[in-house]
């Protein structure tokens, strides 16, 4: 019985089937109660048995569940590792496409019109040789330097290029005036054959664009502003913003510019009376400070001094965006975040809240921010895109005319300390002219010997080195078949010190070149070049005959002994070291 209990018991407790137990337990006959409890304890050894044979059957049967899981999962990663290898491969195949083959066609095909260039390497192509060319002319740079130490402007060569853009020059003296090359996967044509520029010139197609390269690397300060965009978004742009300087804006503008210029006239004034009548001036700060007031009001009117912060924020900027990101040029990574990217992206967000703030305040005012306003608000787009249109335009219009405008004063005051000869030309022209009046439209129009000043200031030191274009679809200009994306530069010096266009005295310092003739039209490019030429250089130009028909007029310049010559490429040509000048102030002309 107990055996019955036990078997009941384990049959319960192993789930055995019940159908297997003797249905009633009630009392029998000894021998019949034994012939029953062994069947039942057959029926229960038989039990056993079939129920461990079914357990292990199971087992088995988990175990092959087990193994071809495990075969699954091994398939699964053999798959996985397969896919992995295919697609690395995959990639590198793609990325050997874009970085090397789709360059090496491109350089082909002009190989085949005649057209050459130094042999580029994988995968940066020429950075390397430029770089090189770089280094030997910094080193150049410093032992001329240390050799004409104090000098004051002894021994200054008018010509940027071999310290500015060394490869150019090499690769032009062995390839000619048109050769390619090549930064990355981005393919240049080097051009300054004056028939190519001149159809560069002439091309209004939208098909021919500002250069995309750099784009990633200048985004932070120039975002989809007017600078840097293309097709309809740079013709919808230029529309708004050119007619705010228009020449009649810019005659509007002229008191303005004067009384700017006042706080600089009045710091020399007590500079060179607090050192006894003469003084050594580093000029760079005051006149970005100038240009920074100039442009701050007429960007933004009343709101100039808010402007003024910007400014010196967009400065900043332009430092952090000074060197090319060459990972996000090659790749498109333009977020990766170094430490480089996220100081700039700081600064932008920064900027553009000081912009949207003086938005929020602007009145009534009509400057070129109302004109960007009105322009954002017509236009059918988001809040998103219409603040971005509208952050985009004003930094790029405060670069664009804030940096190149101080950059060429200070590069014609030095040329004027130079050479005296011209400085009392100008400053007997402004004394005629103006009469002890106040400067006028009329008046700086009447200023023909400063005007030439200027422009052979801006053939010498084009703040621009390069104008620079995109062929957006395949192009063919001056009988050159240009595939689609190449980048197009045109060194500006190169064609402003060509001495078959310009003279044999082509690196001197003469403005009566400027005085019969009209400019070389199509290889004077100190504004660039046809469709995208500078919208503000009606404006600069007054800017600039202002403060230095003023400064003129009131100081004699001479350039000091420590000046050293030290043109840089930043994103305008520079004097690296700055401008020293030695000022003594004029005696009475009348
Ligand atoms: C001496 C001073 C200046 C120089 C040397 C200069 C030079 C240049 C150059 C070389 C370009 C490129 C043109 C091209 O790619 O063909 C340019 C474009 C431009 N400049 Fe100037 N610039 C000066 C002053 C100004 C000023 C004062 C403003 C405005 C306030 C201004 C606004 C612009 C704009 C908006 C563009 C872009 C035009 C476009 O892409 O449609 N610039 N400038």
């Amino acid at each position: 019985m107990q055996l019955l209990f036990s078997g009941a018991f384990l049959c319960q407790s192993w789930h055995l089937d019940s159908s297997t137990l003797p249905e009633s337990t009630a009392p029998i006959n000894t021998y019949h109660h034994l012939q029953e409890a062994r069947i039942t304890w057959h029926s229960l050894i038989a039990s056993l048995h079939h129920w461990g044979s079914r357990e292990r059957e199971r087992e088995r049967e988990r175990e092959r569940e087990r193994e071809r899981e495990m075969e699954q999962v091994a398939m699964a990663v053999k798959v996985l590792l397969s896919l992995c290898c295919v697609g690395a491969c995959g990639l590198v195949v793609y990325l050997y496409n874009i970085l090397w083959l789709v360059p090496q066609r491109v350089l082909a095909e002009f190989r085949m019109q005649g057209i050459g260039g130094p042999p580029p390497s994988f995968p940066y192509g020429n950075i390397a040789d430029m770089r090189e060319a770089i280094a030997a002319a910094k080193a150049a740079r410093a032992s001329a330097r240390r050799a004409a130490a104090g000098g004051g402007g002894v021994g200054i060569v008018h010509d940027y290029r071999p310290a500015v853009l060394p490869y150019y020059e090499k690769w032009r003296k062995e390839h000619g005036p048109i050769f390619t090359y090549s930064m990355g996967n981005v393919v240049f044509l080097h051009v300054s054959r004056p028939d190519v520029v001149r159809d560069i010139n002439l091309c209004v197609s939208l098909d021919l664009g500002k250069s995309s390269y750099l784009k990633a690397t200048h985004e932070p300060l120039f975002g989809g502003g007017i600078l840097k965009s293309n097709g309809e978004a740079w013709l919808h742009q230029r529309k708004i913003i050119a007619p705010e300087f228009f020449l009649d804006k810019v005659k509007g503008m002229v008191d303005l510019m004067a009384d700017s210029a006042q706080p600089l006239l009045k710091l020399w004034e007590e500079r060179v009376d607090r050192n006894g009548g003469i003084t050594d001036i580093k000029i760079d700060d005051d006149i970005r400070a100038y240009s920074a007031d100039v442009i701050s009001r007429t960007c933004f009117g009343s709101s100039y001094i808010k402007g003024k912060e910007i400014f010196m924020k967009i400065r900043e900027l332009q430092q952090a965006v000074s060197k090319p990101n060459v990972l996000a040029e090659m790749t498109g990574l333009r977020f990766f975040p170094s430490t480089r990217n996220k100081q700039a992206w700081e600064l932008h967000k920064e900027v553009r809240k000081l912009i949207l703030e003086i938005v929020k305040e602007s009145g009534e005012d009509r400057n070129l921010l109302s004109a960007i306003l009105h322009s954002a608000s017509c236009s059918r787009v988001g809040i998103a895109e219409a603040e971005n249109f509208i952050v985009d335009n004003c930094k790029s219009i405060y670069f664009a005319g804030y940096e190149s405008t101080a950059v060429t004063a200070a590069w014609c005051l030095m040329l004027l300390g130079l050479h005296p000869e011209w400085q009392d030309r100008v400053r007997a022209e402004v004394h005629e002219v103006c009469r002890g009046r106040p400067v006028d439209s009329q008046s700086l129009q009447k200023m023909k010997n400063l005007t030439m000043v200027i422009q052979e200031t801006l053939r010498l030191y084009p703040a621009g080195a390069f104008v620079s274009r995109q062929a957006l679809q395949n192009l063919r200009l001056g009988g050159v078949h240009i595939p689609k994306g190449v980048n197009i530069y045109i060194p500006v010096s190169t064609m402003h010190l060509d001495p078959k266009l310009w003279g044999a005295d082509v690196k001197e310092f003469n403005p009566e070149r400027f005085s019969d003739v009209k400019p070389q039209l199509h290889s004077y490019l100190p504004f660039g070049a046809g469709a995208r030429t500078c919208l503000g250089q009606g404006f600069a130009m007054a800017e600039l005959k202002i403060l230095i028909s003023l400064i003129i007029s009131k100081f004699v310049l001479k350039l000091s002994p420590h000046y050293e010559h030290s043109p840089i490429l930043k994103l305008t040509v520079e004097p690296e070291l700055g401008v020293d000048l030695t000022l003594t102030k004029v005696q009475c002309l009348c």
